[in-house]
């Protein structure tokens, strides 16, 4: 029964569900290949499938869980109305609702929860064809903090005995770790993982200072916190304004299920309640573990976090 399963367990589970099926939307839209670009703003863009997997995503969750405060990247008034009845998805993944709910969690309320969506994470890389570094994310915050989220990757290929499988989804809950892969420890040297698309002298001087054997270049904050889960990387370096809530929610909470930590420069954590301002403007900086973590920050010179903080 799935009403005694506590409501964060039962929301990541949809969540899965739904981010499978808003993958397929943005799959859907390239290979129809009319993507229907918008630009938002300078190096800021919207195509048909940010608009339709948000549509799919904000009114599957909003029909089950009609109290929780859901938040997307692409909500408006041109973004609003009816949808096709195959995007209201109400299933929710088996293996989730079978989690154990953390102690802390077991009595919340949908009015506590804000709900943060990223519909389609690497908008330039989608337009650019660099389709791996795409990702659909949905994070899950109570009292502010992001404690369980979905990355889902929507070009990730397998083969699974013989049979080619399109598409993956990783999770995190607080407490019950990460699924949907299995993670890997860091690499032997410091690689840091950063922008691809929305570089800066900032962004640049912050790269210089962690003495890195190499810098990998990538689209998406979701796919650039994989990259640390999977071993390729072991830090992400972004000292800039840019990235927004529905960007760090799901992969602050999926990294901190795994042991990692995500905060801006400075080494603050982010507030995820519903009236924050959407802009994380003093940038972001997550690792797979604590002590990379403090390593990073440490080698953050003063000057520089004072100019991202003053802009
Ligand atoms: N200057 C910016 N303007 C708009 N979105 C940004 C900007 N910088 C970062 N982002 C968002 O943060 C994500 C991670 O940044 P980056 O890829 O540069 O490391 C981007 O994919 C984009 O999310 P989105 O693609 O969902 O709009
Ligand atoms: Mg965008
Ligand atoms: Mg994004
Ligand atoms: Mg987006």
């Amino acid at each position: 029964m799935t009403s005694n399963i506590p409501l964060i367990v039962r929301l990541l589970a949809s969540s899965v569900s739904v981010a499978n099926r808003a993958g397929k939307i943005v799959r859907d839209v390239m290979s129809k290949g009319e993507l229907g670009i918008v630009e938002k703003g300078k190096d800021d863009y919207q195509t048909e499938a940010d608009r339709s997997a948000q549509r799919c995503i904000v009114a599957s969750l909003a029909a089950q869980y009609p109290k929780v405060n859901i938040i997307g990247e692409e909500d408006g008034p041109d973004n609003e109305g009816d949808i096709a009845s195959d995007w209201l998805i109400s299933e929710a993944d088996k293996e989730v609702l079978s989690l154990e709910c953390p102690a802390g969690l077991r009595s919340v309320k949908e009015e506590e929860i804000v709900v943060w969506v990223d519909p389609l994470d690497g908008t330039s890389e989608y337009t650019q064809g660099f389709l791996e570094h795409v990702t659909v994310l949905i994070g899950i915050s109570v009292n502010e903090k992001p404690v369980a989220g979905v990355i889902h990757q929507p070009y990730y290929k397998t083969i699974l005995g013989g049979e080619k499988i399109v598409g993956r989804t990783i999770w995190g809950l607080q407490e019950a770790g990460v699924g949907g892969f299995t993670p890997a420890p860091p690499p032997d040297s410091l690689i840091i993982t950063t922008t691809r698309s929305h570089s800066n002298p900032l962004v640049e001087k912050a790269l210089q200072v962690m003495n890195a054997a190499q810098v990998l270049r990538v689209g998406g904050a979701g796919y650039k916190v994989l990259q640390l889960l999977e071993g390729k990387a072991s830090i992400y370096v972004f000292a800039s304004s840019g990235c927004k809530k529905w960007d760090t929610c799901a992969p602050e909470a999926v990294l901190s299920a795994a042991g990692g930590k995500l905060t801006d420069i400075l080494g603050e954590f982010y507030k995820y309640g519903g009236t924050e301002s959407r802009p994380n403007k003093t940038g972001v900086l997550a690792a797979v573990s604590k002590d990379l973590h403090s390593y990073a920050l440490n080698r953050i010179p003063q000057e520089l976090k004072e100019a991202l903080s003053k802009k």
